[in-house]
């Protein structure tokens, strides 16, 4: 089946006419001249920003949580840090007044430190949306070659063949130089991405912000930013929810062949494969814990603005005692969406051939509540604004029949939900795949 992902009620505009007498919008409009002061210039600018800045910041089409984070929760980093990072948290949360929350992030890899904080969160219904389905902008997406993935991804597969595992992420990574504004990208991936996850978070929670109007120069120096597609879980008392996605297509600027490709991935064998690997790991982890998990038998095929994606719903009932929100994330991250299969082996061959570190990329954004409810999205389609860049990261499912160049093709459609929000790029940014790090 093929589903568009859901974009709520677009907003409304009322005709005149069906507006009361004394309506202000009837009124005539008095001339009075206002000073066009700073405070003013700001009011308008976030009347047309939706998300407006902030340091922590979840947004969906239904709703908009943000949070003033406090001083950070430190959790040593290395082996076992995602379970500590929840015990850590349960513990804070214990002493926290009502409407505190940990929000923050978890890294891809254990040991680069969490980022989390206690804060007050804000909760706000959102009804304001666009309309999703539409074809995809007709933008290209990045055409740096990058012979250095093709080459990562050609010995993947090689790997993969002589049976080192069974499927493996593997991503890659671009920079831009120039100054970019946190405010407007993520209000424009807001804009561009009505069914996904929105999100920012200050990696830096000491320094000045939020965003200082001056992005760049006096904000705070690295602020990651993203729309992803994916829900890792989200916990309500002791039921859970859980969307995996795995198995990939760009989509297509004509309506017809976009149709096509959406058809063609719902019924690729290798596709279904790579999903299924992902369902089959979260079946294994979730069942014992579970004392309903339904998951249904084939995946829904759904529509970001620029790639299409087997997508599975799962919902389970957690048997007592009922396990906290990053306890559950903390067992079932990095997922094969975005490590691989089995995980030790998958994370020997990333560590190998990817050659740039993934910091947050592929790690969890997300908050917990005292109750231990929460939700934690899988930070992808995302990037890191730095002072004088921009980092950007996207990633492919291999497996052993996996073509390079269709992987290539597949990162591409993905850096574009980035690149789209950057607006039309100065031809001094240069578009490079990121210097190796084992150089
Ligand atoms: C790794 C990414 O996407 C994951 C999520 C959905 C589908 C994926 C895939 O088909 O390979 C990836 O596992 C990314 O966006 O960088």
């Amino acid at each position: 089946m093929v589903h568009w992902r859901d974009g709520g009620e677009p907003s409304g505009s009322f005709p005149p006419s069906t507006l009361p007498a004394r309506h202000p919008a009837r009124l005539p409009r008095r001339r009075r001249r206002r000073p066009y002061t700073a405070g003013r210039r700001r009011a308008e600018q976030e009347s047309t920003m939706p998300l407006g800045p902030a340091r922590f910041l979840l947004a969906t089409s239904r709703s908009l949580l943000r949070a003033h984070p406090g001083p950070p929760l430190r959790v040593r980093p290395g082996p076992g840090q995602f379970a500590r990072v929840a015990q850590t948290a349960e513990r804070a949360l214990r002493h926290a007044g009502p409407g505190r929350c940990v929000v923050g992030a978890l890294p891809f890899d254990e040991n680069t430190p969490a980022v989390l904080a206690v804060g007050r969160m804000y909760s706000t219904a959102r009804t304001t949306v666009a309309t999703c389905g539409a074809a995809p902008p007709r933008r290209a997406g990045p055409s740096a070659a990058d012979p250095a993935y093709l080459a990562a991804v050609a010995e993947v597969v090689r790997r993969l063949r002589a049976g080192d595992a069974r499927g493996v992420m593997l991503a890659r990574s671009l920079t831009l130089a120039g100054r970019f504004d946190p405010t407007v990208t993520l209000d424009r991936l807001y804009r561009n991405n009505p069914g996904g996850h929105v999100f920012r978070l200050d990696l830096d929670p000491r320094a000045p912000g939020p965003d200082a109007h001056r992005p760049g120069v006096r904000g705070p120096r690295r602020i990651l930013v993203g729309a992803s597609p994916e829900l890792l879980l989200s916990r309500h008392g002791d039921r859970l929810l859980l969307n995996p996605m795995g198995g990939s297509a760009p989509r297509h600027p004509d309506p017809a062949l976009d149709r096509a490709r959406a058809a063609e991935l719902l019924g690729s064998a290798k596709e279904r494969r790579e999903h299924a690997l992902l369902v089959d790991e979260l079946r294994r982890v979730l069942s014992p814990l579970c004392t309903r998990l339904d998951i249904p038998e084939r995946p829904d095929v759904v529509a970001t603005a620029r790639v299409w994606h087997l997508s599975t719903r799962i919902q389970a009932r957690l048997r007592p005692p009922v396990p906290s929100a990053l306890a559950l994330a903390a067992l079932l991250h990095p997922t094969p969406a975005v490590c691989g299969l089995p995980r030790a082996a998958a994370r020997t061959l990333i560590d190998h051939l990817e050659t740039h570190p993934r910091g947050y990329y592929s790690g969890l954004v997300g908050w917990m509540d005292r109750h231990g409810d929460g939700r934690w999205i899988i930070a992808l389609r995302c990037a890191v604004i730095g002072r004088y860049g921009i980092r950007l990261w996207a990633g492919a499912g291999i497996l052993p029949e996996s073509d390079p160049e269709a992987e290539l093709a597949e990162t591409s459609a993905k850096f574009a939900t980035m690149l789209d929000a950057l607006g039309p790029l100065p031809v001094e940014h240069r578009l490079v795949p990121m210097p190796p790090r084992h150089a």
